[in-house]
């Protein structure tokens, strides 16, 4: 045993049992008490705002999580830790106000994972088609909080996401990142040598675009709606193989062929927590904005940039795309460190002002801690 105990001065399995026995009687009664702070706390935020009550506090969540990470001493690891602390809070939040949450669908997709990892399972997670339906539904607050793609590793920026902040009124209220590890599924009793056509999204079949090439040259790639989609197809399909995670696998009872096929192992997808409500600083908050250039300006990505420089405020991430009223001309989408109610990144909006022909602030939300 690695931390000096010999098998002789070990305890009998009966006394250890017993000791995990009281012990979870004590984690029992905590977590009940912990959970009526959390509904008189809900009682004080009812009071407080009777009309509009908002019950969930994602600076407040991320804070909490923080903490757990912070103090945790083993033998957990700190993400395992603050996993089971990410679940209690959800459950206590579920007490008052089971959130709605709405994702890109169907049910089994890489989105509703990122959701569940976001919000912990103590929600009711609504599958729909598309990605200005998830827009939709949070902006008409049929929904609570709805969950998008934005970025990839592999594939970069997921332009349907981006392109919806410019029309919508949707503020960004957090973000969570998804390793995204992909496998080859059959439906049980297909045969390797018969598969013909392989489905899958588009993005699943780039991330995989190296593995493919080696292993089905041949097979004929049919991109569709989603990963989800692409296992449900190939359910009655003896010749046809999806590319799909562990979630679509378990949910259409398909057999993992290959595991983790994709090129890049350290495949990773970002999405975003998209709401209506702006939320205050949590001490470790990104802001995204989204910056319309003066048509044919010299040196307007720099008059862009040297605010942020000069206060040395780091930029997660920038990225153009045309805008939608005028040929020629694009917008940035740009993140970067701190919260909009930081003086300093009050000095960097109010310098952008003349130089630009529009800012939006998208949301300022704490950076994702799992
Ligand atoms: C209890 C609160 O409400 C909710 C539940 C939380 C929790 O269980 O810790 C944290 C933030 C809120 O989403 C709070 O705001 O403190």
């Amino acid at each position: 045993m690695s931390d000096g105990m010999s098998k002789a001065t070990l305890p009998g399995l009966a006394q250890i049992r017993d000791e995990i026995d009281r012990l979870d009687a004590d984690i029992q009664a905590l977590i009940s008490a912990r959970a009526r702070c959390a509904q008189q706390v809900a009682l004080v935020k009812q009071a407080e705002d009777p009309e509009a009550t908002v019950f969930y506090r994602p600076e407040r969540e991320a804070q909490v999580l923080q903490k757990v990470m912070a103090r945790n001493e083993g033998p957990l690891h700190p993400e395992e830790m603050a996993r089971l602390f990410r679940e209690i809070m959800s459950a206590c939040l579920a007490l008052e106000h089971p959130l709605r949450i709405a994702f890109l669908g169907p049910n089994g997709t890489f989105t509703q994972t990122a959701a569940l990892k976001h919000f912990g399972h103590s929600v009711q997670t609504v599958p729909l088609n598309t990605i200005d339906e998830v827009f939709r539904e949070v902006e008409a607050g049929a929904v609570n909080y709805g969950v998008v793609p934005v970025e990839n590793t592999t594939e970069g920026i997921v332009t349907h996401t981006a392109d919806s902040f410019l029309t919508s009124s949707a503020r960004i209220i957090g973000e969570v990142e998804l390793r995204i590890h992909h496998h080859l599924l059959v439906a049980e009793g297909t045969r390797v040598e018969s598969i013909s056509r392989i489905y899958s999204h588009q993005q699943s079949l780039a991330q995989c675009r190296k593995w493919l090439d080696a292993h089905f040259p041949k097979a004929e790639r049919v991109a569709v709606s989603s990963n989800a989609e692409a296992a449900r197809r190939i359910k009655g399909e003896w010749h046809s193989a999806a590319i799909a995670g562990e979630t679509a696998a378990d949910m259409y009872g398909l057999v993992k062929r290959h595991e983790c096929i994709e090129d890049n192992p350290s495949n990773t997808t970002r999405f975003l927590i998209i709401g209506t409500e702006s939320v205050s600083p949590s001490g470790e908050d990104k802001t995204s904005i989204v910056v319309t250039m003066k048509r044919n300006q010299a040196g307007a990505l720099h008059d862009i940039l040297a605010p942020f420089a000069a206060r040395g405020i780091n930029l997660t991430r920038i990225e153009s795309r045309p805008s939608k009223n005028d040929i020629w001309t694009y917008v940035f989408f740009i993140d970067f460190e701190g919260h909009q109610d930081d003086p300093r990144v009050r000095e960097v909006m109010s310098e952008l002002d003349p130089v630009v022909s529009d800012v939006k602030v998208l949301g300022s939300y704490p950076r994702a801690v799992l």
